[in-house]
């Protein structure tokens, strides 16, 4: 049995964990909140996610419920993950984080204390399909090399905050590994104006907001004549959920560290 906190447990993410948890008879759900002061905070968590009462209340912060669960599932904001990590980091609290739109510094940060302190799985994307498109990136990048340009495009929903996407990000991390390219330095996130023409290192990342979205990635490999688009589309958040939860399962008791869904998911070369 696994017992699991959900951060956030009232936002889109969260209300799909909780539901994700409760549907396992090997995993418990022992205690979900949101920040002090959300509206939903002493509802039944079951109502609050549609599944009718559950018995379980909605909290107010990490700390009332922190005893309670041995991994803390987190899909909330960059700063709050930063802060459940501070906490998990003195109790020895696994993790698995699935927020994206971290600084570097809290990257940085978000490593070093699970290096130091405590396990944690994080990933800008848990879905099978998305990390497995991680890895064709990678090797696709690899094969066609220098004749190809590489952009990106995501499409996501008009309520997210970041852009661009976490998942964009990763895929062109992983086809600068691919290409031997250092990202930070041959990432283009916006065009605008007279620009000139396109440096043949650039990886291109250029994000669309609207609706409903779940979440759509395309990376374009475009030569002279042809190219070639990998695309992974997502029609609804259980892909996600299904992934944090079984990243939950896989990460307890593991010794102290940070980890990515290709260790979960054993896709590691
Ligand atoms: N790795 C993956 O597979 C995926 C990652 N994501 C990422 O997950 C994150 C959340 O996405 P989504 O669920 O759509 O966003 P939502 O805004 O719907 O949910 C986030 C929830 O976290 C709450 N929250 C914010 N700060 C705190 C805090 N300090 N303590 C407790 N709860 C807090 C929010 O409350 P309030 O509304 O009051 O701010 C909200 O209920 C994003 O970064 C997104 O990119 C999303 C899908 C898949
Ligand atoms: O905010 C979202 O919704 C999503 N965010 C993740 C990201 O930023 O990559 C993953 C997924 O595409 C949905």
């Amino acid at each position: 049995m696994v017992r699991v906190l959900v951060a956030g447990a009232a936002g889109r993410m969260g209300q799909q964990i909780v539901r994700t948890v409760h549907s396992m008879p090997e995993l418990e759900l022992a205690g979900a909140f949101e920040a002090p002061g959300h509206p939903a905070i002493g509802r039944d968590l079951g109502e609050v996610c549609g599944l009718g009462p559950i018995g379980v209340p909605l909290s107010a912060g990490l700390e009332s419920v922190l005893d309670k669960g041995e991994v803390l599932i987190d899909f909330t904001f960059h700063s709050a993950s930063i802060g459940f990590a501070r906490l998990a980091a003195r109790r020895g609290l696994a993790m698995v984080v699935g927020t994206t739109g971290l600084s570097a510094d809290e990257e940085a940060e978000l490593a070093r204390l699970a290096q130091e302190s405590f396990p944690c799985v994080h990933a800008a994307n848990m879905a099978v399909g998305v990390n497995v498109l991680f890895k064709l990136v990678e090797k696709t990048a690899r094969i066609l090399g220098n004749a190809y340009d590489v952009e990106i495009l995501e499409l996501h929903h008009r309520l997210k905050k970041d852009a661009p996407s976490g998942t964009a990000i990763t895929l062109g991390r992983m086809a600068a590994r691919g290409l031997e390219r250092n990202f930070d330095e041959v990432a283009v996130r916006e065009r605008n104006g007279i620009i000139g023409a396109r440096t043949d290192a650039e990886i291109g990342i250029q994000a669309i907001r609207g609706g409903d979205i779940v979440g759509e990635h395309t990376v374009y490999f475009v030569g002279q004549g042809e190219r070639l688009e990998l695309t992974h589309k997502a029609s609804s958040r259980d892909n996600f959920a299904r992934g944090a939860v079984r990243a939950a399962a896989w990460v307890k008791g593991r010794p102290k560290g940070m980890y990515s869904m290709f260790d979960v998911l054993g896709l590691n070369d």
